[in-house]
């Protein structure tokens, strides 16, 4: 179980999380989301060790994590951007990360060197962008670590090879594993993820189980036999609304049986609940809060 108790972390002046508080289960694939510039690849930097926290703590299985190398061995982080020593090849790595890692499995490497195609005798800064990350990973699934962090995970990633990763995730996460991955691809985290975060004004806005959370929101197409403006609806917890003449759109929070009898008392000609996912949950939440451009 991963443990963000209360923290703090600014640059220059500015809070980026400020007393951010997250548990991540054991065994959990978080996707860890939000706008650009939110505080994902700090948190992850503080996850990983590497920086400290200003305030608060950051607890693996109860241990803090900053300079704590017997909790650091159970941790591989993949930034967004890889760090390779500079004339190295793959197999130097493997090399490199077999002293580190003892439980690496070199069977489980060359399988995905040879499903991924990469040449083992050609330095990494010759790869592609997307062949680095296809590098990390080959690498990653052979040490499949107790924790495993993910940058931007999918960038660079061709959809053939993204599906290869996803499936090898599936097929190596166990209740002893947990990934974290961070990404704007929220359909690709929605296929790999079964908890999220969204990260925003240094806080965890909204998180938790996926299935709950989309249990949770619901997108509304209703119609009335007079135009009903959103006032109406000041007792729902409407995410999103928009009317268009009779037919409203709009997107609530809450129990759907009691969100379906508050709407009915308007005696609506039409009343159909559609399904949300993870990237209209995102938009939705943000739009609340007024980020971006909308119509
Ligand atoms: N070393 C640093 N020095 C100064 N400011 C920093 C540093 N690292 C991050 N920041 C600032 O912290 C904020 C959060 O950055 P971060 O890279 O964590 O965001 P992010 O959510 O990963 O963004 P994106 O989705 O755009 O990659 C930004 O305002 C960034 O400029």
């Amino acid at each position: 179980m991963i443990e963000i108790k209360d923290v703090m972390k600014s640059f220059e002046n500015k809070n980026v999380l400020n007393h951010l508080n997250v548990t991540i289960s054991s065994g959990s694939i978080f996707g860890l989301i939000g706008p650009n510039g939110a505080g994902k690849s700090t948190l992850l930097y503080l996850l990983n060790g590497i920086s400290k926290c200003d305030e608060g703590s950051i607890l693996f299985d109860g241990k803090d994590v900053y300079e704590n190398p017997d909790v650091k061995k159970d941790i591989l982080f993949i930034s967004d951007d890889p760090y390779y020593f500079h004339f190295a090849t793959i197999d130097e790595m493997k090399d490199f990360y077999l002293t580190f890692y003892p439980q690496f499995n070199l069977e489980t490497y060359q399988h995905y060197v040879d499903l991924f195609r990469l040449p083992q005798n050609k330095p990494l800064k010759d790869y592609s962008k997307g062949m680095k990350r296809q590098a990390m990973f080959a690498l990653a699934l052979a040490i499949a670590p107790k924790y495993l962090l993910l940058d931007e995970a999918f960038d660079g990633l061709d959809p053939v090879m993204r599906l290869a990763f996803k499936k090898a995730i599936n097929q190596i996460i166990d209740e002893n594993m947990t990934v974290i991955i961070s990404s704007h691809n929220l359909r690709e985290l929605e296929d790999i993820c079964d908890s999220f975060g969204i990260l925003e004004n240094g806080c965890m806005t909204t998180s938790g189980d996926l299935y709950d959370i989309k249990d949770h929101i619901h997108k509304i197409q209703i119609a009335f036999k007079e135009e009903l403006n959103k006032e109406e609806f000041s007792h729902l917890d409407v995410l999103s609304f928009h009317k268009q003449s009779r037919v409203i759109n709009m997107v609530v929070k809450g129990d759907i049986n009691e969100i379906k009898d508050y709407l009915r008392m308007f005696n609506p000609i039409m009343l159909e609940v559609l399904p949300v996912n993870l990237e209209e949950i995102f938009i939705y939440e943000m739009e609340r809060k007024g980020y971006g451009v909308y119509d």
